[in-house]
C-alpha cells in the first residue's frame, strides 16, 4: 500500500519502558525488582470470591453494566463516600474502566482537546506523556526537585515549586496530572502541597487527575489525602484507582475513575466506545473486597493495614540491602518503589549497542545483562526536556517475595565485594 499504513496519532508514542525492560530481564532470566506487580498471591479473601464468581453461574460469564457492575460500582460508592466526606452516586459518579491505564486513557481521551496544555508533574508514571499526545494536547512538565541544601534521604525531601508551577499555566491549561503516592519517587504529598495545587486548580479553573493507585501505601505516618476531598476540587478532579494495586492482582486489570458526575459522563462516551466493559467475574470479587474492607477499615484484620505493613518491611530490607552495597537509597513514604542514586557506582558501561542511550538506561541493561538483576531508568519517567538532570536514578520494587529481595541481595553483595 502507497499510503501511510499507521495513523498520525501513533507518530512519537513508539516507546514504552515496560515492554523493553520486562522482555530484557526474561532474556537474561534477571531476578526481577523491575516492572510493578508482586510476585505473590492476592489475599485469599478476594481469591475465594473470585472463584464463588466464576462458579457462579452464567450471569458472571456475561456482559455486564457497561460503566461497571452494579455491586462494584455500589460498594465503591460506600467505601469512598466515607473518605471523601460526601454522597458518590454509584451510576453517575463512577466509572468502572480496565484497570487504572484505562480510567486515565479516558480522561485525557474525553477532557483534553487539540491544543490544550497538560502540566505533567515529573516523575509521571509513563504513559502519562503519550496518553496527552494521542489525545491532541501538549505536555507541559513540571519536576519535583530534591530540597536544596539539605541531604536528601526521602521522597519527602522532593518538592514542587508553587513559582515553577504557576509560571507553566497559561491560557491554555487545561489540566494538573499528580500521582500520590508517587511512582517512582513514592513521595506522599502533604496536604499543603495538594491546597496549594488545589488553589491553582480553582484559580485558572483548571482539571486535576490525581492518580492515586497507592492510596493504602503508605509508611513512617505519612498519610494520603484525596485532593477531590479540598474545598472546591470535587466537581474538577478525577481520582483514579486500581483494584491491581489495592488487592495485590494486577493481572485483573479492574479499574476506576470516581468524580463529580459532570465528568464522568464525557469518560463514558470513550470508554462505551472502546473496551465498552471489564471483566464481570472480577469486578464481582473486587466488589466483595471492598464491602469486607469497609467492614474491617482501619483493624488490624483489614488488608489496607496489613499490605503496607509487610510492605514496610520490605522496604527497610530493600534500603539496608542498597546501602550496604554502597548505594544511598531514597526512602520512600509510600507506593513500593524505592529509587537510588547511582552517581557514585563506577562501572564500565562498556556495551556499544546503548552507547547513544541515557546514562541510566544504560547502567540498568548493564545490571541486567552482566548482574542478572532488573531495574527501571528513572528518567523514563521524566519528559525529553528534563530527564538529562534526572538519569543518574535507578528503581526498584519492593512488592515481592522475602526470596527474591534476598536474591537481589546476594547479587549486589557479590558485586559491591568485587568493587
Ligand atoms: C502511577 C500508576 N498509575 C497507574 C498504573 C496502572 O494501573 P493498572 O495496572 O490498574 O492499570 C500504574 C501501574 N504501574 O505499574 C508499572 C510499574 O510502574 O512498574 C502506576 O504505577
Amino acid at each position: 500500500m502507497a499510503r501511510r499504513l499507521h495513523a498520525s496519532r501513533t507518530v512519537g508514542v513508539d516507546k514504552n519502558v515496560w515492554v523493553e525492560f520486562t522482555q530484557l530481564a526474561a532474556d537474561y532470566k534477571a531476578v526481577n525488582l523491575g516492572q510493578g506487580f508482586p510476585d505473590f498471591s492476592p489475599p485469599q479473601f478476594v481469591q475465594d470470591a473470585f472463584c464463588k464468581a466464576v462458579s457462579g453461574g452464567p450471569q458472571m460469564h456475561q456482559y455486564t453494566r457497561a460503566f461497571g457492575h452494579p455491586r462494584l460500582v455500589k460498594s465503591l460508592a460506600k467505601f469512598f463516600s466515607r473518605i471523601v466526606g460526601r454522597e458518590i452516586d454509584p451510576l453517575e459518579d463512577i466509572l468502572v474502566t480496565v484497570g487504572a491505564y484505562q480510567a486515565l486513557f479516558c480522561a485525557f481521551q474525553a477532557l483534553i482537546d487539540n491544543g490544550d496544555e497538560v502540566i505533567i508533574v515529573e516523575p509521571f508514571f509513563d504513559c502519562y506523556q503519550p496518553m496527552v499526545l494521542m489525545a491532541g494536547g501538549t505536555g507541559v512538565y513540571v519536576p519535583l526537585r530534591p530540597k536544596e541544601g539539605s541531604t536528601v534521604l526521602s521522597s519527602g525531601d522532593w518538592v514542587l515549586s508553587a513559582e515553577e508551577l504557576a509560571s507553566k499555566i497559561t491560557p491554555r491549561t487545561k489540566a494538573i496530572v499528580i500521582n500520590t503516592p508517587n511512582n517512582p519517587l513514592g513521595k506522599v504529598y502533604k496536604v499543603e502541597e495538594l491546597q496549594m495545587i488545589a488553589d491553582l486548580c480553582i484559580k485558572h479553573d483548571l482539571l486535576c487527575f490525581s492518580d492515586e493507585v497507592y492510596e493504602w501505601l503508605t509508611y513512617d505516618g505519612a498519610k494520603h489525602v484525596k485532593i477531590a476531598s479540598l474545598p472546591g476540587m470535587w466537581e474538577r478532579t478525577i481520582t483514579v484507582g486500581s483494584a491491581g494495586k489495592t488487592f495485590s492482582a494486577t493481572g485483573w486489570k479492574v479499574g476506576w475513575a470516581i468524580s463529580s458526575g459532570n465528568l464522568i459522563k464525557h469518560m463514558k462516551i470513550i470508554h462505551q466506545n472502546s473496551v465498552y466493559h471489564c471483566a464481570t467475574a472480577a469486578q464481582e470479587a473486587v466488589s466483595h473486597g471492598f464491602d469486607r474492607e469497609y467492614e474491617l477499615f482501619g483493624s488490624p484484620e483489614s488488608y489496607f493495614q496489613q499490605l503496607p505493613s509487610m510492605l514496610h518491611q520490605k522496604r527497610q530490607k530493600l534500603a539496608s540491602c542498597l546501602r550496604s552495597a554502597g548505594l544511598q537509597p531514597i526512602m520512600p513514604e509510600g507506593g513500593y518503589f524505592m529509587i537510588t542514586d547511582i552517581s557514585s557506582v563506577k562501572v564500565d558501561l562498556n556495551d556499544e549497542s546503548t552507547e547513544d542511550e541515557s546514562y541510566d538506561f544504560r547502567f540498568v541493561k548493564w545490571l541486567i545483562k552482566e548482574k542478572g538483576l532488573a531495574t527501571i531508568p528513572v528518567s523514563a519517567f521524566f519528559s525529553p526536556e528534563h530527564s538529562k538532570e534526572f538519569d543518574k536514578y535507578i528503581r526498584f520494587c519492593f512488592v515481592k517475595e522475602n526470596s527474591t529481595l534476598e536474591a537481589a541481595e546476594e547479587i549486589l553483595r557479590k558485586w559491591s565485594q568485587k568493587e
